[in-house]
């Protein structure tokens, strides 16, 4: 009797920490729901992740992005769109078009929308996968209104402030970064907060040019996998899927909940650095919700050398006991001597043990970039947040952070009194960590894995007939 095929799926991440993980747990999840998955990514990354869950069932394959070096860590954002859009498709294209491959669906992040055409090209169902909050998504999808109302320009280099001078080049950047925009369902995110505005006017001109062709790009999608909650926002909310079926918004998030639903989680969280375990001993030794655990994720949110002097001072002036996540290459900007004098007040790893960590009791505090798996990895074990938002989405955490969900405070700098405001109004508010409770079980309780569940079986229904 002839075994009927699993579906398979194929997941293609964005070449990053922060995306890899939670398209592995997404993996997982399927595997559990009866699919055949396939994570393809570069041979860097691939090398660091398959051999920890390769007895799992997910299947693990290498793309060639075209580096020299197979196994230095893609890091740079322009570099990778190069061989992202150059390198990669043609590889993608031979696999979907290989008769045997039999592939139901491909599932693209869409900060690596150039697979969406690939799979176009090649007559398989293509979803999305939003990486972060749906929030950030929105603010993506409004680039075109953004422009229309004249909130981001169209015309002009970059000059903030000044709506009078204009060269033929394509404008990306508001005029005024503090201008609310007032964005359908959104609570107030300004200007200053879009997602491209990282680095030079150049940069941010290219970035932005990359989200318009994500988004022309997403026209062509069936789903959006949203690594989130149904009801970020909940005053007014409204799903948008309604009147506008195409693509169907569809919550898989966050991560937690996909390993509560599945029975074929993860042996190991696919780290790309080896975990320093040895704060966890010390940890264990410190008194219950004292400890400041310091990250600021894992890419393209290193804060400086000066920063990171400026912040290293403030934590030995509060006396607290701290964790900090820091790599070999941004120690040695510590300032001289802070290392011996701090060596019984706190720890310095370059990679933590992040979920154990913050699993910890005597963490009472989690000072953050507010990458959003940080920031749900923090809420699933109820900790403070104090938001030191550097690039990207990370603004946009932050607004929901302190202004939505009110379970963090915002600093702008590491000077000692700004530091120790923040750490004392955050120990310091009970009502923060009940409001924590109540966001944990929204996002991570019975309700949303059923939201899950629901999300799997529409899926299934429509890729499988
Ligand atoms: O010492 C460390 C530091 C981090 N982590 C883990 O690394 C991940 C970091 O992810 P995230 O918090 O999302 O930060 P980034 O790695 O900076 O993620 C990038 O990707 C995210 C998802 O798109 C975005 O939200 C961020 O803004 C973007 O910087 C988390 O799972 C952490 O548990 C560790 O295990 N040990």
């Amino acid at each position: 009797m002839k075994v009927p095929q699993k579906p398979k799926i194929i997941f293609i991440p964005y070449p990053a920490q922060g995306h890899v993980t939670p398209i592995l747990h997404l993996a997982s999840a399927f595997l559990s729901r009866g699919f055949s998955p396939v994570v393809m990514t570069p041979e860097s990354i691939h090398r660091r992740i398959s051999t920890t869950n390769e007895d799992l069932g997910i299947t693990f394959l290498a793309l060639s992005d075209g580096q020299e070096r197979p196994d230095a860590l893609p890091s740079d954002f322009f570099s990778i769109e190069r061989s992202m859009e150059n390198i990669m498709p043609s590889q993608l294209e031979r696999f979907l078009l290989d008769e045997d491959a039999g592939v139901a669906c491909v599932v693209v992040d869409l900060l690596a929308s150039w697979a969406i055409r690939v799979a176009d090209r090649c007559g398989v169902p293509a979803a999305g996968f939003w990486p972060v909050m749906l929030a950030a998504y929105r603010m993506i999808e409004s680039i075109p209104e953004l422009v229309r109302t004249g909130i981001v320009s169209r015309k002009g280099n970059l000059i903030y402030f000044n709506i009078y001078t204009t060269t033929r080049n394509t404008i990306c950047c508001p005029r005024q970064p503090e201008r609310p925009l007032l964005l359908p369902e959104q609570p107030l995110l300004y200007a200053g907060d879009l997602l491209w505005l990282i680095g030079t006017p150049t940069a941010q001109k290219r970035r932005f040019k990359f989200w318009q062709r994500t988004l022309e790009r997403v026209k062509s999608l069936r789903w959006i996998l949203v690594n989130s909650f149904k009801d970020e926002y909940e005053r007014e909310f409204i799903i948008k899927d309604n009147n506008n079926p195409n693509p169907k918004i569809l919550y898989v998030g966050p991560s937690h909940n996909q390993a509560a639903t599945s029975d074929k989680t993860l042996t190991k969280n696919p780290s790309f650095w080896e975990e320093d375990r040895s704060c966890l001993g010390w940890l264990q030794e410190q008194k219950p919700n004292s400890v400041i655990y310091i990250s600021f994720g894992s890419w393209v949110s290193p804060i400086g050398e000066s920063k990171i002097r400026t912040l290293a001072l403030a934590l030995e002036a509060s006396g607290r006991p701290f964790i900090w996540a820091l790599n070999r290459v941004w120690q040695e900007g510590l300032p001289p001597g802070f290392v011996h004098r701090v060596k019984n007040q706190g720890r310095i790893v370059p990679w933590a043990p992040q979920i154990e960590v913050l699993k910890n009791d005597s963490v009472g505090c989690y000072l953050t970039h507010c990458g959003w798996n940080s920031t749900m990895e923090a809420v699933a074990s109820c900790r403070r947040l104090v938001c030191y938002p550097v690039a990207g989405d990370q603004f946009v955490n932050s607004r929901y952070i302190v202004d939505v969900w009110k379970i963090g405070v915002r600093i702008s700098g590491f000077g000692e009194k700004e530091v120790e405001d923040g750490l004392r109004k955050v120990m310091e508010d009970e009502e923060m960590g009940e409001r924590l409770k109540k966001l944990r079980d929204k996002a991570m309780g019975n309700e949303a894995r059923l939201c899950l569940d629901n999300t799997f079986t529409i899926f299934k229904d429509d890729i499988c007939g």
